[in-house]
């Protein structure tokens, strides 16, 4: 190997197998070359050293991956990947010999610390192609001097595939999704796509099938980190769209790995059995998104393969939808800026397990629609609720629980380590104690019932034997060796001592050496080159070398000589021998005990999960109970009566600021006696009084009820929600080419289009971000709609005050205010929702208190006295009067404009006849159409 490339002088000591020493990565980036569009050379494999040749070969098999090339201790990267990764890591940028010529650019991560650079590259997009030496060096020098080392690629990372915990986040599932679409029939409200989704951290598998209009909701409650789809089907814009939108890394992929005809063979080949139907039934396109997942995980591990559950069908029609412009201004799992703190996941995330949060994220992204499962979560969360002391205890042990999923992963794909079957071993015991906390698991309720019978269900035989097996610390590789207990095994504790005992001995010699020779700074070490030493000061060195038939001369340092006796000799290879045969024997125990680990995987998946339901009620029966809130009725009504609601963000925002106590309000927008349609709240009151507040908080209240949970108020009843709309705050859009405007009409176009009875809709402000009267005339119309078409139950506030006028003519529109006093000029926000219309939106009141020049305020007062004196000649009862009452099913066309008034100066010029007057007159005339012209 020494001479596959020629070395350049900076890395000529790096050499396969060795120490290698660690390059220079903490510099700042090396100037780049500039980057020729064909970086990776063309293969010409005869002008190529042999390494080089491997090295394109396999590049070239993965072209659009970084390939990480193991030499020794490092992982190199070679060429454009060079110049890649050392601008996106921050790394030096160096080279490493010659090809065709030229230097040949390279940079290299050391492989103990290529977790932390794996994740920096997946973050920014990269996928990486781990490439490992399949043989020992010394087998290929067997087959001649210049032969290379074999090495292949062992697996690809990408986004979906991650399973190391410092490349995942604890609290979020990692799932890679595959899209398969009908290629016929693509008519908007045919299921025609199939989705599936696996996080193969956990074994997690599920399958659904979509439809165009469902699809993006679909996948913003998914919230995949890689998404695979047939590269044809990216010709669509509109899909390619609504993927990016996602945020997940996209990989286009050959239709072939899309094959529906071959789908459900790969199902029963990858689970072993004679056909996925056992698992359920399942449509084509759900099979062959499955059959794709499978696909890909396998193409991407090599071989490996997760313990994925078998695919499990999730019914999208048993979810609240709710679409991803709605998820997102709700910031329902992040913040409008990506931010977990501040969402309402995490507000109400008092979860103690990663595995419970994650679980508890999912709840959130998909509320139910049947009320049963409803009941079933609520049950667990009351019976938590009902008993603070078992509830802590709880808590604090499942405070203990590792995440044993992500554990058996890892070790079912060879990569786990000792602290992965620790992890197991703490898991089953914490399962085994809590189990103890419910002595009548059967009296417990559904939820809680069986998620105890899984728990119960844990292997209690092999939690104990990875427990006597195990230290309490064991290191992070099982290669190091050090992780098996004492005591566990016999001949293993055999060796050890002899291990132990020889280095004792070579203290022993140390200080016989030291007194014998009286050599105080006599020391006897060890290095991975010369093995066990003896080191003394080079000014000492001759009472050694006077005696070079005991003393064998080794190394001469700069202050120092190292010698090596026979006696030193023999206990190295004694300590060598017992070391060896120690890792051998640990090895062994490591690998039985992964098997059996293994063998029970599905009892310790069960037992996981069985955790996690257990974490996600008492985290919220915790909630529950710190925050005051109650248990709402869920229903098959069209109720939506909310008492005492409050906004469980901003509460507990006010709450840290010490800004005060959140003011509870209610909310009724279920229909009247005989009513088959929803009330309309239309909600008029000052800027910053709390509108956008209250509205928030009715929709965050119906998702909080609907995934099982209690919710911020003194009562709440709430017919079940099947789609959640909104339309609050928005920002421009400019990437996809859309206003501030346009994306508000966008938003309200769907809402119009498809509410229904039971959906909820929020409008905040419709029609603001255009000229007064067409916001005034679209909000106007849109409330018609909702009133007369949607019969939706819906909040929605305004500063047109005019819409109050409404209420007269549409009987289930109901005006609402928020209260406000005016003290000495300046408002003070009461921030209590009342019936009624506000009479003005205080806007200047509230631009003083944002610290407006007092020169403006004042001639903002009189521009709003002008106007308003305006405005009272012709007020906006009027127009109600002026306007019959929307009538969709028979749309009007548009009505020819109004007559206009006659214009006084027209109508004067006129009735004059130029004819007919004196120069006098002539003049009068012309001082009276002036005088006229000024008026108008
Ligand atoms: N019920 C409440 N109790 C206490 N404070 C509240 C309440 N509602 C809102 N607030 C406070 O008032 C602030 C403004 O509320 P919000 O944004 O809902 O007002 P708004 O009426 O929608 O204003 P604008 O019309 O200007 O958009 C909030 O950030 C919060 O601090």
């Amino acid at each position: 190997m020494a001479d596959d490339m020629q070395i350049s002088p900076s890395t000529a000591q790096l050499r396969e197998g060795e120490d290698a020493p660690a390059p220079d990565n903490a510099g700042a980036t090396a100037p780049l070359p500039e980057r020729s569009g064909a970086a990776t050379p063309a293969p010409d494999f005869s002008a190529m050293t042999p390494m080089m040749a491997q090295y394109v070969e396999i590049k070239t098999a993965n072209p659009d991956c970084l390939l990480f090339y193991r030499m020794g201790d490092f992982y190199e990267l070679f060429f454009q990947d060079a110049e890649e990764a050392s601008r996106a890591l921050g790394i030096t940028l160096t080279k490493r010999g010659k090809h065709l010529g030229e230097d040949i650019p390279m940079c290299g991560v050391p492989v103990h610390a290529a977790d932390d650079y794996l994740q920096k590259l997946i973050s920014l997009g990269f996928r990486v192609a781990v490439c490992e030496q399949t043989e020992d060096p010394a087998e290929a020098k067997k087959r001649g001097s210049k032969s290379v080392v074999r090495r292949e690629v062992v697996r690809l990372v990408t986004p979906g595939t991650l399973t190391e915990d410092r490349l995942l986040e604890a609290a979020r599932n990692n799932f890679l999704l595959t899209l398969a679409r009908a290629r016929t029939g693509s008519l908007e409200d045919e299921a025609n796509y199939g989705l599936a989704w696996v996080d193969i951290s956990t074994g997690a598998f599920r399958v659904a099938t979509s439809d165009a209009r469902q699809l993006a909701g679909d996948l913003a409650r998914i919230d995949p980190r890689e998404i695979i789809v047939a590269d044809v089907l990216l010709d669509d814009a509109e899909l390619r769209r609504q993927l990016a939108e996602t945020g997940a890394a996209l990989s286009p992929v050959p239709r072939s790995l899309f094959d529906g005809a071959t789908a459900s063979d790969r199902l029963a080949r990858y689970y072993g059995v004679a056909t996925p139907e056992a698992f359920g039934s399942f449509s084509r396109l759900e099979m062959t998104a499955a059959a794709a997942a499978i696909a890909y995980v396998e193409r991407t591990q090599y071989g490996e393969r997760p313990p994925l559950d078998p695919p499990s069908h999730e019914a999208t029609s048993r979810r609240m939808l709710i679409d991803p412009a709605t998820r997102a201004n709700l910031e329902l799992m992040r913040t409008l800026s990506g931010e977990r703190a501040g969402s309402l996941l995490s507000v109400i995330d008092c979860t103690v397990s990663g595995p419970g949060s994650r679980l508890l994220a999912a709840r959130l992204a998909g509320p139910l629609t049947e009320v049963e499962e409803i009941r079933k979560r609520q049950d667990a969360v009351a019976r938590l609720v009902g008993d603070t002391y078992l509830r802590e205890r709880l808590r604090e042990r499942l405070r203990a629980v590792p995440d044993m999923a992500r554990a058996l992963s890892r070790i079912a794909m060879q990569r786990g380590g000792p602290r992965d079957l620790l992890a197991i071993a703490s898991g089953l015991g914490a399962a085994r104690d809590i189990a103890g906390l419910f002595p009548d698991a059967s009296g417990e309720g559904e939820e809680l019932g069986s998620a105890l019978a899984r728990i119960a269900a844990a292997p209690a035989e092999l939690a104990g034997e990875l427990e006597r097996a195990l230290v309490d610390e064991p290191p992070l590789l099982a290669r190091d060796g050090g992780f098996v207990a004492e005591g566990y095994l016999a001949d293993l504790d055999e060796v050890r001592r002899l291990r132990d005992d020889s280095r004792k001995v070579i203290a022993q010699l140390q200080g016989a050496l030291t007194d014998e020779l009286a050599i105080r700074a006599l020391k006897i070490k060890h290095n991975n080159v010369l093995g066990w030493f003896i080191e003394v000061p080079a000014t000492h060195a001759e009472k050694l070398t006077a005696d070079p038939a005991r003393f064998i001369h080794r190394q001469t340092m700069a202050g120092a000589m190292r010698f090596t006796t026979t006696e030193l000799a023999d206990l190295e290879s004694r300590i060598a021998n017992a070391a060896g045969r120690a890792l051998a024997l640990e090895s062994e125990v490591f690998r039985r005990l992964c098997e059996a680990v293994i063998e029970a995987g599905n009892a310790i998946k069960g037992a996981a999960d069985g955790l996690s339901v257990l974490d996600v009620a008492a985290g919220l029966a915790h909630l529950a109970e710190a925050e005051n809130q109650c248990r709402p009725v869920v229903d098959d009504s069209l109720a939506f009566d909310i008492r005492g609601g409050r906004h469980p963000v901003v509460e507990q925002a006010l709450k840290r600021e010490g800004a005060g106590s959140f003011v509870a309000n209610d909310a009724d927008l279920g229909p009247s006696e005989g009513e088959a349609g929803g009330r309309i709240w239309l909600i008029t009151g000052p800027n910053m009084a709390g509108k956008s507040t209250f509205l928030r908080q009715n929709a965050l209240i119906a998702i909080l009820a609907q995934m099982g949970a209690f919710v911020p108020a003194a009562s709440a009843h709430i017919g079940v929600v099947d789609r959640l709309f909104s339309r609050v705050g928005a920002a421009d859009d400019l990437a996809r080419g859309r206003s501030t405007f346009m994306v508000e009409m966008v938003e309200t176009a769907a809402i119009l289009n498809q509410a229904g009875a039971r959906a909820l809709v929020i409008l905040d402000e419709i029609g603001r971000g255009t000229s007064t009267f067409d916001g005034l005339s679209i909000a106007w119309a849109a409330i018609e709609h909702l009133h007369e078409m949607n019969r939706s139950r819906a909040l929605f506030a305004t500063h047109y005050h005019e819409l109050t006028a409404l209420s007269g003519r549409l009987p289930r529109l109901t005006n609402a205010t928020v209260r406000v006093r005016e003290w000495q000029g300046d408002v003070v926000f009461l921030h209590e929702i009342v019936a009624g219309a506000a009479d003005r939106s205080y806007g200047i009141q509230v631009a003083k208190l944002a610290g407006l020049p007092p020169a403006v305020i004042e001639r903002a007062r009189a521009v709003l006295a002008q106007l308003e004196e305006q405005d009272r000649r012709a007020p906006g009862e009027q127009l109600i009067d002026d306007l019959p009452l929307f009538a969709a099913a028979a749309p009007r066309t548009s009505a020819p404009a109004a007559k206009a008034a006659p214009d006084p100066v027209l109508e004067a010029l006129d009735a004059i006849d130029p004819d007919d007057l004196t120069p006098r007159a002539a003049l009068e005339a012309l001082y009276k159409l002036k005088q006229a012209r000024k008026k108008t």
